[in-house]
């Protein structure tokens, strides 16, 4: 059984029937995820803002709600397969929402049973659906009668990733759902000149990793800028764009800022460009915290349509994407995309591409990025690259020889959670490099 820390419980007071209205906060949150993930393709963080319930409570409740939920989406194939036998026929959508969060705190968060009973039976009457508690209370009681055992017999890393997901990832399936299970570390980046916090382990790329469940607020330095959060695989695309000092550099689709501090430290002219108003601000605010505001030029604009006032030394495209790379920390992800979004998220991509070209001067160089484990947005991106007159430059094996499995034999990064496994994984990426002619 793959256990991770239990949510904080508040099941004693929600028991019985006169307990529908005690406030359970976690559980209220934590429904609302799991429905807007499930019903209606909302990110987790989207669904997490749209609940009534977690604008109202506390932020360790907030925090719990967030371990409950990311944990029934990691644990979704296999909690509906343990489920099936005790079910005659499908129950409605939100019914299943709560028996799957009955199902992931009895199996895999180590909840008291009659904790995990007893919220599930209070959160289906407060959620309208009285008259399926009997039948809530009847299956997670058996569930709970059976423990482990339910889980026996079971390939719970092929029920937990979507067949289609699994297909395309090829002999990466396995070892890329064997991290999912899991809940990822904490990876910091750190400012130059800085020493990292005590207790965490140094990576080879030189992250900073930190056990799953660490508080970056609460780590020393944090306030004064001393480091950022970037999982180790997010590194490499800006250090393989291998900025020189003065040059000037465009970093597009920059929010949150990771890419952005590192081409900025390493003493280039940075213009961030970024579309959202939101995540402009939270941009700004990083960079503001690592004290980079006024070494880094932010420009809220669409990056196909934005133009540099004269030809770039060099551009990061760090596109959006169907972010499969990071479905261990975003397993919401697994559940969103569907193979038809492949095709317009790999033809924004090529837009953008085309307006990175266009941005550099002759000789000018580009790195592409996108955290997908996808290979519409991955290597035909970089094939669509080429067509469009870009000349490859392929990574050497100097440059990745502390991740050497990580490059392709076209000179491509190609990162995914089943890398460096014994220290924690990693996120999934792939990237390319080329010059303008
Ligand atoms: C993968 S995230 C970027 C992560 C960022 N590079 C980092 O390392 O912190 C993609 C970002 O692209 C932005 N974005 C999407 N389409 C864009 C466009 N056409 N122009 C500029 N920004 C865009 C999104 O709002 C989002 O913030």
């Amino acid at each position: 059984m793959k256990q991770t820390s239990a949510p904080r419980s508040s099941g004693r007071r929600a028991a019985g029937r006169g307990a529908q209205a005690a406030a359970d906060p976690t559980r209220d949150i934590a429904f609302d995820i799991v429905t807007g993930v499930i019903e209606h393709r909302r990110m987790l963080e989207t669904s997490m803002e749209n609940s009534p319930a977690a604008r109202q409570a506390e932020p360790r409740d907030r925090a719990a709600a967030h371990r409950l939920g990311a944990s029934v989406l990691r644990h979704m194939g296999t909690a509906t397969e343990v489920l099936s036998p005790f079910l005659k026929k499908e129950p409605p959508e939100p019914v299943r929402a709560v028996l799957l969060i009955g199902v992931a705190q009895l199996l895999f968060l180590g909840t008291p049973v009659h904790a995990a009973v007893a919220t599930s039976v209070a959160l289906a009457r407060r959620r309208g659906l009285a008259p399926f508690a009997g039948l809530v209370n009847a299956v997670l009681r058996r569930i709970a009668q059976n423990g482990d055992a339910c889980l026996d017999g079971l390939d719970q890393e092929r029920l937990d990733v979507p067949p289609w997901l699994w297909t395309s990832w090829g002999r990466m399936a396995r070892p890329i759902a064997a991290a999912l299970g899991m809940e990822p570390p904490l990876d910091l980046s750190m400012r130059p000149g800085c020493l990292p916090p005590p207790g965490g382990e140094v990576l080879p790329n030189g992250t900073v990793r930190f056990p799953a469940g660490t508080r970056v607020t609460e780590l020393p330095g944090f306030a004064e800028g001393a480091f950022w959060v970037q999982d180790a695989a997010a590194t490499l695309p800006a250090r393989l764009l291998d900025v020189k000092e003065g040059e000037r550099v465009a970093d597009l689709c920059a929010a949150p800022g990771g890419k952005t501090a590192q081409l900025a430290f390493a003493g280039a002219e940075v213009t961030a460009v970024e579309r959202d108003a939101r995540r402009v601000e939270r941009l700004q605010a990083n960079l503001a915290r690592l004290k980079l505001s006024d070494t880094v030029r932010v420009v809220q604009a669409d990056a196909t349509q934005w133009r540099p006032e004269a030809p770039l030394d060099a551009v990061l495209l760090d596109a959006p994407c169907s972010a499969t790379g990071t479905v261990r920390r975003h397993p919401d992800a697994l559940w969103i995309k569907r193979p038809r979004d492949l095709a317009g998220l790999a033809a924004g991509q090529q837009a953008l591409l085309k307006a990175a070209r266009d941005m550099l001067r002759p000789g000018g160089r580009l790195v592409y990025a996108v955290c997908s484990l996808q290979p519409e947005e991955g290597p035909a991106c970089a094939r669509a690259a080429e067509e469009m007159g870009l000349i490859a430059d392929p990574f050497t094996p100097e440059e990745l020889s502390f991740l050497p499995q990580a490059r392709t034999p076209e000179g491509w990064l190609r990162t995914h959670p089943g890398l460096w496994a014994e220290q924690g994984g990693m996120d999934g990426f792939f990237a390319a490099r080329f010059r303008r002619a």
